[in-house]
């Protein structure tokens, strides 16, 4: 058996809300979709049209209806909930929007969690977790609570969350969402750093142009399915940009005629 050269493989991904009751909705429509090692996407489309549906469905978040996800070979329908967890800690970290830390628990308790399942002693988790938050800036701040933190101390806590554990994949849904432009453009930095020098792959969502022109590819989905799709290649980040604008007005100005007819 020949290994995939895909880190990440969706076939004929199809998520349906509500199934079988009177609300039943197709969000995804049987979509395909691979992803190489060491790639950086970024995910845009019209509000409701599937992005948060098709990351959760991508990463164990949330499990597909029909079709099939492979994450570094392993295809997550066929592992139990117990098994997913412990995947998901050692696989992939999360950077969302509203960060999800625990209001209950110290920031040093949020940013180890990812290590309370792997098979490492007290020591080694104290001392990854401090040299971590030292590089992101926040070590003098590991004994407070989450609400005790400003934004952006809570948003660096997320990312050390999210990496403590060195996943080979980063799940970034809307991550710069809730950040002034320094924060973001410090996000941003971390992100594009991680893909180039550690070679982790990063799979985004954002609505803004400027943000989708630090990856690598962008996808464009609209009404469930995947409209389109634009290598950056060797154009420059400031022709990639005008590409991505060039698509985002083109799709918005169609969505306007079909309300407008
Ligand atoms: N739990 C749910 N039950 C039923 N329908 C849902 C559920 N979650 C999402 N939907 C529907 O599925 C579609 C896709 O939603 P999704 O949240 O993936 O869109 P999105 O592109 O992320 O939107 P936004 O940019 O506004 O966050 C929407 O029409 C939404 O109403």
């Amino acid at each position: 058996m020949t290994m995939s050269q895909y880190i990440l493989e969706a076939k004929k991904l199809t998520k349906i809300y509500g199934i079988h009751s009177q609300n039943e909705f197709e969000a995804l429509h049987a979509l395909d979709f691979q992803v190489e090692p060491g790639e950086f996407i970024c995910i845009m489309g019209p509000s409701g049209s599937g992005k948060s549906t098709f990351i959760n469905n991508i990463s164990t978040i949330d499990i597909p209806t029909k079709g099939s996800v492979r994450i570094q070979g392993v295809d997550v329908r066929e592992m139990s909930a117990q098994e997913i967890g412990r995947f998901r800690y050692q696989n992939l970290g999360f950077v969302f929007q509203d960060f999800n830390l625990l209001d209950t628990h110290t920031l040093f308790e949020n940013i180890s969690m990812p290590l309370s399942l792997a098979k490492i002693s007290k020591e080694d988790i104290f001392e990854r977790v401090h040299d971590m938050a030292k590089n992101m800036g926040i070590e003098h701040l590991l004994k407070k609570y989450p609400y005790e933190c400003s934004g952006g101390q809570r948003q660096r806590a997320a990312i050390c969350r999210a990496l403590i554990a060195q996943p080979k994949i980063i799940i970034a849904d809307e991550p710069t969402g809730n950040l002034d432009s320094v924060n973001s453009h410090e996000l941003l930095m971390t992100l594009k750093s991680l893909n180039e020098q550690d070679g982790v792959t990063i799979i985004m969502v954002s609505h803004d142009p400027m943000i989708a022109s630090y990856s690598s590819r962008f996808v464009y989905i609209k009404d469930g399915h995947i409209a389109e799709t634009l290598q950056r290649q060797e154009l420059s980040q400031d022709e990639y940009f005008q590409k991505i604008v060039d698509i985002n007005s083109l799709e918005s100005r169609k969505l306007f005629e079909k309300h407008h007819d």
